[in-house]
């Protein structure tokens, strides 16, 4: 059994100290034979918790030329994440026992990070009939999380059944929230630039108005909501109210709307096309003092890997969707850390214990104890480096971030004991002689 011994590194961004891993465990430091252990100098890095994102898109079945599962989680690892939740929209769709148990086992064969399937809340993601959520909570995939994101469960009756039902099962409901009456056509934020533009607008109400309604259709249920990718001031006051009223609701941001703006749409590029779209500089701001304050639970990638050809187009034609794993840390660190605030710790809290406890994976209730699964990232926040598609690990390049500078590195990762990154590369399995 190797035992790893990594010293000096400011554990959750604190004083430096020691963290030992042995047997897939965090073991104390002290208890460990220091001759023959491996050892790693974290010196100036700081060490965080294996990353949670409740929000990928592994496109597997179906998407296979934009991502596999085995592509995306090492994007996933490269990217300081542990574990992944896989969003249900793919073809088939997660509806069935069937999808989300080969999804949960191309996961564990993929091996660098733990994939937990999201299952559909409706039939096809057509918004109709409630799927079997029962069977798939029960199935292998243990299901906890149900979503239709890519569509809206606009039907308020179909979401307060799918809200009753995830009670019963301990499981939530994450709402892509987008109001289809107000948002057909829709290309990008709704303001003057896009007046100017000549792109169709999307209304903040659009977003906000489901969230208001599916808040009060939780509280009537009992049932937990979560509310996808909130990207407008209007939606952060909705959720704080919410919970004001002692709502069971939770929200995640996204990198990109944490650090991005409608402005860049002025290049007509399609990588900053995305659902729902970049927004004002003043939703911007809202959003991080709502992640700083806890009215935003937690960050989520929405890593939606697209192809080539569905980008290389018109604005107004092209995909909606940005790549996110590897680039969401330094992100987060830009726009949260260095503006003071977040400190490590917080990001913790808001990239990994929070979207674990959100999702029912456990391990991750005690971040970086001992005794708990050995899921640790060493980052070097020091670090600055510029984006580049050829060093990005998943199959799609999509991202908003190319030729664009960030802060921060992953260097290593740890994912129950098994080194996933070495020095920002990924560790490739060992073939056994
Ligand atoms: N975010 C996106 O722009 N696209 C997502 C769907 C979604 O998250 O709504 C996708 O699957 O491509
Ligand atoms: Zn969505
Ligand atoms: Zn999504």
């Amino acid at each position: 059994m190797t035992v790893t011994l990594l010293t000096g590194a400011r554990i959750l961004g604190g004083e430096p100290g020691e963290l030992a891993i042995a047997d897939g465990l965090l073991v104390d430091p002290a208890t460990i034979d220091r001759d023959t252990a491996e050892l790693v100098d974290a010196s100036g890095l700081v060490a965080l918790p294996g990353l949670v994102d409740l929000h990928t898109h592994l496109r597997q079945p179906g998407g296979e030329q934009a991502e596999t599962i085995a592509t995306g989680v090492r994007a996933a690892a490269a990217g300081g994440y542990t574990c992944v939740f896989a969003m249900a929209n793919t073809t088939p769709v997660a509806d069935t026992p069937a999808v989300v148990e080969q999804v949960h086992r191309l996961g564990v064969e993929a091996e660098l990070a733990t994939v937990r399937p999201i299952g559909a809340v409706t039939v096809g993601l057509a918004g109709e009939r409630l799927a079997d959520m029962g069977m798939l909570a029960g199935s292998a995939a243990r299901v906890t999380v149900f979503s239709d994101d890519g569509h809206c469960v606009a039907d308020a009756e179909l979401m307060r059944r799918a809200l009753e039902h995830a009670a019963s099962l301990d499981a939530v409901i994450a709402q892509h929230a987008q109001d289809p009456a107000l948002t057909r056509g829709s290309v990008m934020h709704e303001s003057p630039l896009a007046a100017e533009l000549g792109l169709t607008g999307w209304p903040s109400a659009a977003e906000a108005a489901i969230v208001a309604r599916d808040a009060m259709l939780a509280e009537a249920a009992g049932a937990r909501l979560h509310v996808c990718h909130v990207s407008t001031l209007e939606t952060v006051e909705v959720v704080r109210a919410a919970k004001a009223r002692g709502i069971a609701i939770t929200a995640e941001v996204t990198p990109h709307h944490l650090l991005l703006t409608e402005e860049l749409v002025r290049s007509y590029d399609a990588r900053y096309k995305v659902n729902p779209p970049l927004r004002a500089e003043r939703d911007v701001r809202a959003l991080r003092e709502a992640l700083a304050d806890g009215t935003i639970d937690i960050v989520a990638t929405d890593h939606a890997p697209h192809a080539p050809e569905a980008k290389q187009t018109a604005f107004a034609d092209a995909a909606f969707g940005m790549v996110g794993l590897e680039t969401a840390l330094g992100a987060v660190q830009q726009s949260m850390v260095e503006t003071g605030l977040l400190d490590w710790a917080g990001v913790a809290r808001v990239m990994s214990t929070t979207p674990a406890a959100i999702g029912r994976e456990p391990g991750y209730e005690a971040p970086l104890a001992i005794g708990s699964p050995a899921h640790v990232v060493l980052v070097d926040p020091a670090a600055r480096g510029t984006i580049e598609a050829s060093r990005l690990k998943g199959r799609s390049a999509n991202s908003p971030f190319l030729g664009v500078e960030l802060p921060g590195r992953v260097l290593h990762v740890w994912h129950a004991g098994r080194r996933t990154v070495t020095d920002a590369e990924i560790t490739e399995k060992q073939v056994q002689a």
